[in-house]
């Protein structure tokens, strides 16, 4: 679906959509629903062996913004690469609008589009190229594909760099391609791993506003961040991650309770560390 409308920082082209299917907030199928999801590193029993996911559930009610946060290492990657088919539990069961992601993985799959972390692309491809591709690997017919292509870049501002290979796009470049990418098919669930990271600010508002108009549209947005901040304004439910363990999810408001969602993730996962005090030689001259 291409657009006629013009595009803005505020207002880019709508993107390609499946037909709106209603919110449906708390009752419905979850757009993601993950039941006793774990993750070990390691064999288990090792005392080496690391559990970075531990008995997660989580429920994401369809047509939300769903922010998942918690702090480096809290377990957000694995948590994601194991609800997008791209790593395998431990034990647990993640189903995508019912349909279960390793048992029925062409079905859940159809349904998603994953922004990984540290994404690997086939990097030797043009912008340009690689959103085709993306397109083509799905199936879809090359009249849609080429249309949606020219929307994407232009919805990511990356028609005047479309024609270079994606091993020269700075790392915000790279992230916005790979977004496109994942949007092409139209899904119902965006599973995006630190969208924002080094992305520039007019790009990130750019991206946020295709994200808002996509959960609009009746989509799902699930996007791990460790930017309380942006989550809070940005999304409608939170979960809060540590130690590979849910310690909170809900509305933003509900987790938050009445505080910012900052000071409440810092009360959740235990305060802040001592601001560098063991650091004492740290002291120029
Ligand atoms: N392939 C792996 N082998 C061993 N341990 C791993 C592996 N991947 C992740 N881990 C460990 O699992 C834990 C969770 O890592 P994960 O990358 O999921 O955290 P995260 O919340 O995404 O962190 P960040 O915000 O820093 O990206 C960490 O302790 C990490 O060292």
């Amino acid at each position: 679906m291409s657009s006629p409308a013009p595009p803005s920082p505020d207002r880019p082209p709508p993107l390609p959509q499946q037909g709106p299917p209603p919110p449906d907030r708390p009752g419905g199928t979850p757009a993601l629903s993950v039941r006793g999801l774990v993750r070990v590193f390691g064999r288990p029993g090792d005392p080496s062996a690391k559990t970075a996911v531990d008995r997660v559930d989580l429920d994401v009610p369809r047509g939300s913004f769903f922010g998942l946060v918690g702090r480096n290492g809290a377990g957000k990657t694995t948590l994601l690469s194991m609800a997008t088919g791209l790593l395998r539990p431990t034990a647990g069961t993640v189903r995508v609008a019912g349909a279960d992601v390793w048992r029925e993985p062409r079905r859940a799959k159809q349904l998603m589009g994953v922004l990984p972390d540290g994404v690997h692309l086939f990097d030797r491809l043009t912008g340009r190229q690689l959103v085709t591709y993306s397109g083509l690997l799905r199936g879809m017919d090359r009249a849609t594909v080429a249309e949606r292509t020219e929307d994407l870049l232009r919805a990511m501002d990356l028609l005047g760099d479309a024609g270079t290979q994606v091993q020269d796009y700075s790392a915000g470049m790279t992230k916005k391609i790979a977004l496109a990418g994942a949007l092409i098919h139209a899904p119902s669930l965006l599973v995006l791993d630190e969208p924002f990271e080094s992305v520039d600010p007019v790009s990130a508002a750019n991206i946020r506003a295709i994200l808002h108009g996509f959960v609009d549209g009746g989509g799902t947005v699930v996007v791990s961040s460790h930017v309380m901040d942006l989550v809070q304004r940005m999304c409608d439910y939170v979960a809060v991650l540590d130690r590979g363990r849910v310690l909170a999810a809900g509305t933003v408001d509900e987790v938050r309770a009445g505080a910012s969602l900052e000071d409440r993730f810092v009360d959740l996962v235990g305060g802040r560390a001592d601001g560098g005090e063991g650091l004492s030689w740290l002291r120029p001259e």
